[in-house]
């Protein structure tokens, strides 16, 4: 018999967000490397790679260990300003010592052709997933993501048809309210397979967004729809700006 999902554990920190945000992706990375030896981690873009600083030189994290992955990317060249992987890597990646083979960038071989890129994607995730795991998608360890003041999460924007896909592991789309507007996204069933899922928020422009999605979240916003299946857990990662118009009860939240 199916269990719902579990509920939302929401986190806000007056201060000390990224410390405490850093300690919990290191254990979640422990618990993974002990049962599989392995830990895969799709990252977003936006704000949410200046919080993953406390990684740097932190003699907990096992980089050799890392299997990372986007969970949305804009479609430019991985050099480019408006890239996530740039910015991904320019903020950790750089300054740490994790084998290039490690990071899975989109295919620049393919910027011209959103359904091969997103195939190619696609089957980067499968080779990575398919041969260690069973399961009809891909369960990630840890999946880190942020919102958009419309609600939005990944590039699953308000309104948008990939917000029904349910088959695709990678979309792609190319009328992004919010430029660039092509980008590849990974789907609600990659998402909602996820071990664990923690957004990231800070600042009062995100306080409205925030209470609509987790105090209203029949409204249907697409952070709203992130809700992994049992026994995936979901975190809120947030600082008390953000949470400034929450009434979902917050927890606290231990090393
Ligand atoms: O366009 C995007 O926006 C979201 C949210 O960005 P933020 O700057 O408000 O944190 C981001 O999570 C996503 O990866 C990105 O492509």
């Amino acid at each position: 018999m199916h269990q719902p999902p579990n509920p939302p554990t929401v986190y806000s920190f007056s201060t000390g967000l990224s410390s405490a945000l850093t300690s919990f992706i290191v254990k979640a990375q422990k618990e993974s490397i002990e049962k599989k030896g392995r830990f895969t981690v799709a990252l977003s873009g936006g704000s949410l790679p200046k919080q993953l600083k406390g990684l740097i030189n932190n003699p907990g994290v096992r980089w050799d260990k890392w299997q990372v992955f986007y969970a949305d990317e804009r479609v430019v060249p991985l050099d480019h300003p408006d890239s996530n992987h740039h910015l991904c890597a320019t903020e950790i990646f750089q300054r740490v010592p994790i084998p290039p083979a490690n990071i899975h960038t989109l295919d620049p071989a393919f910027l011209d052709d959103l359904e091969e890129l997103s195939d190619a994607y696609e089957k980067e995730l499968i080779r990575e997933f398919a041969q260690k795991d069973s399961a009809r998608f891909p369960v990630f360890d840890l999946i880190l993501l942020g919102i958009g003041s419309d609600g939005h999460t990944c590039s699953l924007f308000p309104g948008h048809e990939l917000l029904v896909e349910e088959d695709r592991w990678v979309a792609y789309l190319e009328d992004s309210p919010k430029p660039p507007p092509k980008r590849i996204t990974f789907t609600y069933p990659v998402l909602n397979h996820a071990a664990r899922v923690a957004f990231v928020a800070t600042g009062e422009g995100k306080a409205d967004v925030l209470s609509a999605i987790l105090d209203r979240p029949e409204g249907g916003l697409p952070a709203s729809r992130v809700r992994p299946v049992h026994p995936g857990q979901l975190y809120w990662f947030v600082d008390d700006n953000a949470s400034a118009k929450l009434q979902y009860p917050k927890s606290s939240f231990s090393a």
